[in-house]
């Protein structure tokens, strides 16, 4: 992850909604930085407010307080907004009428852009598009998406948002996805993906941000989401009689009904258990490992959390 400069930041933004007699808070005391080549998983329950950090950074709507800096100035007009590759609620915008190629160079000619014709194919290819010189309104739904994803990237924006870019589109095309992205991140492009798709998130990104209820509860290295506690959990069911004996410093969690259990570290830690458990296995009824998720993590740190609405 690189400590360059930001491209982007958002600091300290506030933004309240109003509806009809009530405001609804959908952002407080929210600062975010996004820096070149990295890809940032931005995660949040439904309502929490990534769509509204991703409007206030297009000026699709004004923040109440703070501020908005492109390349370490405040922003005062929308010339950054060019260098910005924008897929918001899954959608790109295109004309259905014609096909991705004659978007493309139209949506260059727009950004002030020079159409790369091998840009094009590097993603068209990667994305397995079929007929790029097809009228869009002709392909399925999810090849209008990758269409979508291609043109919101053609101008080889300095920094891609992409707002639930995994909607609508199958298992093999979200690896095209994966694809996709790791080529514009390896191009030096910052990347925020917001995504309700866990494990989509989690192979890509390195950094996460974690929002809910309008605040940062995490902003930091993935590795670092993932360590918050522990790194693997570890259950064994045994029969009748005392548990087996643990490496000093480490106790079982033993409900009352069910497996034992016990939260690990890290690898070294799992296998330091596992060395002084070994004699004990063969009596016992069954062992199991898993590796603690993004999931699991994220659900401790978002809990139960509803829409503000
Ligand atoms: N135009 C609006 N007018 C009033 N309230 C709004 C408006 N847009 C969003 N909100 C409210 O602001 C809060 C944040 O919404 P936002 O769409 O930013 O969340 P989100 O994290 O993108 O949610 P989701 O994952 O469901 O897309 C929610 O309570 C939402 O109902």
């Amino acid at each position: 992850m690189t400590m360059a400069e930001p491209l982007l930041e958002l600091q300290r933004v506030d933004k309240q909604y109003r509806r009809g007699s009530n405001q609804v808070q959908a952002l407080s005391d929210y600062s975010l930085a996004l820096h070149g080549g990295e890809v940032l998983g931005l995660l949040g329950p439904n309502g929490a407010g990534k769509t509204t950090a991703i409007k206030v950074i297009t000026q699709l709507c004004e923040p109440d307080a703070g501020l908005l800096l492109w390349r370490g100035a405040p922003v005062r007009d929308k010339r950054y907004l060019g260098r910005l590759g924008v897929l918001l609620e899954g959608r790109g915008a295109l004309n259905e009428r014609l096909s991705t190629w004659e978007n493309a160079r139209y949506f260059c000619g727009l950004r002030e852009a020079a159409f790369d014709r091998a840009h094009f194919n590097a993603m068209a290819e990667l994305l397995e598009l079929p007929d790029p010189r097809a009228p869009v309104r002709l392909l399925s739904t999810g090849n209008k998406l990758k269409s979508g994803l291609l043109l919101s990237l053609i101008h080889r924006p300095d920094v891609a948002l992409l707002d639930e870019p995994t909607i609508g589109l199958d298992l093999f095309g979200v690896r095209k996805l994966d694809a996709l992205v790791r080529y514009i991140a390896a191009e030096g492009c910052a990347v925020m993906i917001s995504s309700h798709d866990l494990h989509f998130v989690e192979r890509l990104a390195q950094r996460i941000a974690c929002i809910r209820q309008g605040r940062k509860v995490f902003d930091g290295a993935k590795q670092d989401f993932l360590r918050v506690e522990h790194a693997y959990a570890l259950s064994l069911a045994v029969r009748d009689g005392p548990p087996p004996p643990l490496p000093a410093g480490l106790q079982w969690q033993a409900p009352a009904d069910g497996p034992l259990r016990l939260a690990l570290r890290d690898h070294a830690e799992l296998c330091r258990v596992l060395a002084v458990l070994m004699p004990a296995l063969p009596a016992a009824e069954g062992l199991q490992v898993e590796r603690v998720t993004l999931r699991e993590k994220y659900q401790a740190l978002v809990g139960n959390a509803q829409e503000t609405a």
